[in-house]
């Protein structure tokens, strides 16, 4: 998969000019909306025999136009960017998301991000926005694209319990630490990837404690000990994940893999969280932690 950066007003040199079939969104967690959204693209990409393609926006546009500091994501750009290539998108557009894109009206949108990167045919879900005030949406991109070289295919909502699957929704459920609901919306579980550093500070406790810095941006589950499972590299584990959620303590990770890293090294894991433990009150955490362990 290719990415192109791109950044408003678009420069014609750093795109290529050949014509596509375009999933637009934010799509932050990839999640089964997003994904049926995604299949339905490809599909249509196969049968006209044109470049499925997807366009994406960086950052959120409510860190932009709502000011929301420290804004969390499901999929920082980095793996959503993964996600996609895994999906079989030819070309990713990511949209530097800035004040005077925002100030764009539908109609300008529409001329130099869909006409304007050539694309032939835009697949958007029910209830996409976009453009000054998020004023533009299906109806009128139906009514445009009557009199303009593109075609565009609406997916209906896709829902579980009869609740709209969203990123919105998801982070809900993660921030409630209702981890084990995750697959049911993104139809994986919720995965991250941060470092360990192995401290031996602690020598008075006789094991090492093993803190971990998830990478910024991502989203993280409510205080208390997570069952999850731990990748470094191609080894894989089930292990236990405490999260302190305070800027005093750093969370903190247990498992084998982790048992035979080297003290002091920083070491690059992805954790996928299985559920919640049960446990009673946060000052209880560390001393059950390694009971739990054993
Ligand atoms: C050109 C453009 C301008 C936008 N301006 C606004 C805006 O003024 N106010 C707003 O709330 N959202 C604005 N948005 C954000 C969209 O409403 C929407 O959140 C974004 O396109 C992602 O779509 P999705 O959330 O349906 O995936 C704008 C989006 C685009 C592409
Ligand atoms: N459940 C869904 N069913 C169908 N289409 C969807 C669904 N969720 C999102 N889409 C579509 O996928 C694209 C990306 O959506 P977007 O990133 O806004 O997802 P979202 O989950 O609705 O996010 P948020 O919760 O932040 O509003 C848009 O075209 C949107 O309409």
């Amino acid at each position: 998969m290719e990415v192109f950066h791109l950044a408003h007003p678009l420069k014609e040199s750093l795109y290529p000019r050949e014509p596509h079939v375009m999933a637009l969104g934010f799509f932050d967690g990839v999640h089964l909306g997003h994904q049926s959204l995604l299949k339905q693209t490809k599909r249509i990409a196969e049968k006209n025999k044109l470049k499925f393609t997807a366009m994406t926006f960086d950052p959120h546009p409510n860190e932009v136009i709502k000011w929301e500091k420290d804004l969390r994501y499901l999929t920082p750009l980095a793996l959503k960017i993964e996600r996609m290539a895994a999906f079989g998108v030819d070309k990713l557009f990511v949209i530097k998301f800035n004040l005077s894109l925002a100030s764009l009206q539908p109609s300008d949108f529409i001329k130099q991000y869909v006409l304007g990167l050539q694309a032939k045919h835009i697949v958007v879900g029910f209830d996409f926005t976009f453009g000054n005030k998020a004023q533009g949406n299906v109806d009128y991109l139906q009514k445009v694209s009557k009199n303009n070289a593109f075609d565009v295919t609406v997916i209906s909502k896709q829902a579980q319990n009869g609740e709209k699957i969203s990123s919105t929704l998801i982070r809900k459920i993660v921030r409630d630490g209702d981890v084990h609901l995750v697959p049911y919306y993104m139809g994986h579980q919720l995965e991250v990837k941060g470092f360990v550093y192995i401290s031996n500070r602690h020598k008075h406790e006789k094991k090492k404690k093993s803190e971990i810095h998830i990478e910024n941006k991502y989203i993280l589950p409510a205080p208390g000990v997570y069952r999850v499972e731990i990748k470094n590299g191609n080894k894989a584990c089930q292990g236990l994940f405490i999260r302190y959620g305070s800027s005093k303590r750093n969370d903190e990770i247990s498992g084998q893999i982790i048992e035979m890293l080297k003290g002091g090294v920083a070491e690059e894991l992805t954790v996928k969280f299985l559920n919640k433990i049960p446990f009673g009150s946060m000052p209880e955490y560390s001393s059950n932690f390694k009971e739990v362990i054993k």
